[in-house]
């Protein structure tokens, strides 16, 4: 199994792109998905949050109002630092975890959103292909303005923050132009599906995982073998 990660700016249409893959039977995780689980109320990381941030950034159900944080962490340094130690390496666990349920139940790749891949830069290393998600500038300003009901402003200071998409594209193996109709996304979408479906690695890599569980079934066999008729001269 191989993963693929699925990244872009703000709006450019991850999400989108993620439920076209889903829609066609590949096993997908969403990151965002998985921040809210590990926020909820209850949980270590919810009761860590609480205690820092105090009941300003939490609705009367006790979940986390995640546009109140957004607003709080976006201008301070300390604070964004501070919920990315709360949250980052749970989320991280819990994505990897999926991952290896999904390499016993047989998946040949799956597809993994994560919106910031390049900028924190820790899945990188796991990532076998890369596609980013864009659009053009005026859309991607557009559709968050939109979707989020932000000012100009404060859409353009919120895209400003992240790796501009040109970096992006240079760093990815494919490119998905989300700027035309969802349509003309589905078909790039199901393009890049049939590409990663020839991909021969994932045969590579369970010939190496194959290999290296039967040579540690044989050495233990070999080692218990050899304990018995030690113990039986
Ligand atoms: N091709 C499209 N044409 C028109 N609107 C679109 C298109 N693709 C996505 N949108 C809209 O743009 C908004 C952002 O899309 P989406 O949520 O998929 O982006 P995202 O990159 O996952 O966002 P986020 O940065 O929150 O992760 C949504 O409201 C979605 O419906």
């Amino acid at each position: 199994m191989f993963i693929v990660g699925l990244t872009g700016g703000l709006a450019t249409g991850k999400s989108t792109v993620l439920s076209i893959f889903r829609s066609n039977g590949i096993a997908v995780i969403d990151a965002d998905e998985v921040a809210r689980q590990v926020l909820l109320p209850g949980t270590k990381a919810w009761r860590e949050l609480r205690g820092f941030f105090g009941d300003e950034v939490l609705f009367s159900d006790g979940n986390v109002n995640r546009a109140r944080l957004g607003e709080i962490v976006f201008d301070d340094i300390e604070k964004r630092r501070k919920l990315n130690a709360i949250t980052h390496p749970r989320i991280q666990r819990a994505m990897m975890k999926m991952a290896i349920s999904y390499f016993f139940s047989g998946h040949s790749y799956i597809v993994m959103e994560v919106p910031l891949l390049f900028e924190t830069g820790k899945m990188l290393t796991f990532m076998h292909k890369i596609i980013t998600v864009v659009c053009e500038d005026h859309q991607q300003l557009e559709r968050l303005c939109k979707r989020n009901d932000f000012s100009e402003n404060v859409a353009k200071k919120r895209i400003s923050c992240q790796m501009p998409l040109e970096e992006k594209v240079a760093k990815s193996h494919f490119v998905i132009d989300n700027s035309g109709s969802f349509e003309n996304t589905r078909q790039q979408t199901e393009c890049i599906i049939r590409l990663l479906k020839r991909s021969k690695f994932t045969w590579y890599f369970r010939a190496i995982f194959g290999i290296a569980f039967l040579s540690v079934v044989f050495g233990i066999g070999h080692i218990v073998s050899n304990f018995i008729m030690n113990r039986s001269e």
